[in-house]
């Protein structure tokens, strides 16, 4: 596949990308096992496109049982450069209503070391810059985008990413709310940890769904609740990724490129032979 290939990752309720053309389905070995599922190649008006359902077909794994460094390394062996991630959030701010958008720019790490967040290891130390976890490039086509489609969007904000897979305690909301964050959910801070070390633009596209438990004038989230509001939006959202693909291309300036460049630590020398052919694909320019 040519190069500049976009990867969009579709959460909760998002397991399709319609209206895309000359379809494939892939099936992606990588050395960290196998994603979540096939991924779709083909074209999105002209633009390549490649999509993954984060949880599966079907809703089948858990925010903790998704393998992030296969379905980010698999992106990477496809051609992908940049990665729109779409979200269903919970609200932690009164403005930012369910059936409105946000385009985080932090993330606050509540996960519980479960899930496997980073490609180094096994002989391999690196450390990558994470100031910024998401491509302010990208995250501005995405608002633009968005906006464009007439949505109600939040520019920037702090995304809470809990381990899950049950939803947050009361005290706990009250206490993200305290931390001056904007929305709860379960996996985007892992992808875009893992994004980043493989020098993938990654930006999210979150589709606010409830008010968590901390309103009182709401009911408490719950399944059911999410997916009526992803139900009612979800040709908002598939809106909103047809117009960013349009906007996002061409040479990039951002620093999410070279992410790897000054990153590894260990001497070359004593990178284990299974390990370095592991990483040949990510890191194989600067070893
Ligand atoms: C169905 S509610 C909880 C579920 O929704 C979010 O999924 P995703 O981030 O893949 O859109 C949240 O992270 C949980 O996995
Ligand atoms: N309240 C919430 N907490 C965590 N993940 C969510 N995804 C959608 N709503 C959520």
């Amino acid at each position: 596949m040519a190069q500049d290939v976009i990867g969009v990752i579709g959460g909760s309720g998002l397991y399709e990308m319609e209206g895309m053309t000359g379809i494939e389905q892939v099936t992606v070995d990588t050395p960290f096992g196998r994603p979540s599922d096939d991924y779709i190649t083909g074209t999105l008006d002209g633009v390549p496109v490649v999509f993954l359902p984060r949880h599966g077909k079907g809703h089948r794994l858990t925010p903790s049982e998704v393998n992030y460094r296969a379905n980010i390394y698999g992106m990477k062996k496809l051609g992908v450069t940049r990665i729109i991630s779409v979200s269903a959030v919970g609200s932690l701010r009164e403005e930012i209503v369910p059936g409105h958008i946000v385009v985080p720019d932090q993330f606050i790490d509540r996960t519980k070391g479960i899930r496997k967040d980073t490609f180094f290891g096994n002989g391999i130390v690196g450390h990558v810059q994470f100031a910024d976890p998401v491509c302010r490039e990208l995250s501005d086509h995405l608002f633009a985008a968005a906006t464009a489609q007439g949505a109600t969007v939040h520019r920037g904000g702090t995304y809470v990413c809990m381990e899950g897979p049950a939803f947050s305690t009361r005290a706990e909301s009250h206490l993200y709310r305290s931390f001056g964050a904007s929305v709860i959910g379960m996996t985007n801070l892992t992808e875009a940890k893992l994004a980043r070390e493989a020098e993938i633009c990654y930006g999210v596209i979150a589709l606010s769904t409830d008010y968590d438990c901390w309103h009182e004038g709401h009911d408490e989230v719950s399944v059911e609740s999410v997916i009526a509001i992803i139900k009612s939006n979800v040709a908002m959202a598939k809106g909103i990724i047809r117009a960013a693909v349009q906007r996002i291309g061409g040479e990039r300036t951002c620093p999410c490129a070279s992410a790897l460049q000054y990153a590894v630590i260990s001497d070359t020398g004593v990178i284990p032979v299974e390990t370095r052919e592991g990483l040949e694909l990510i890191l194989g320019k600067y070893l």
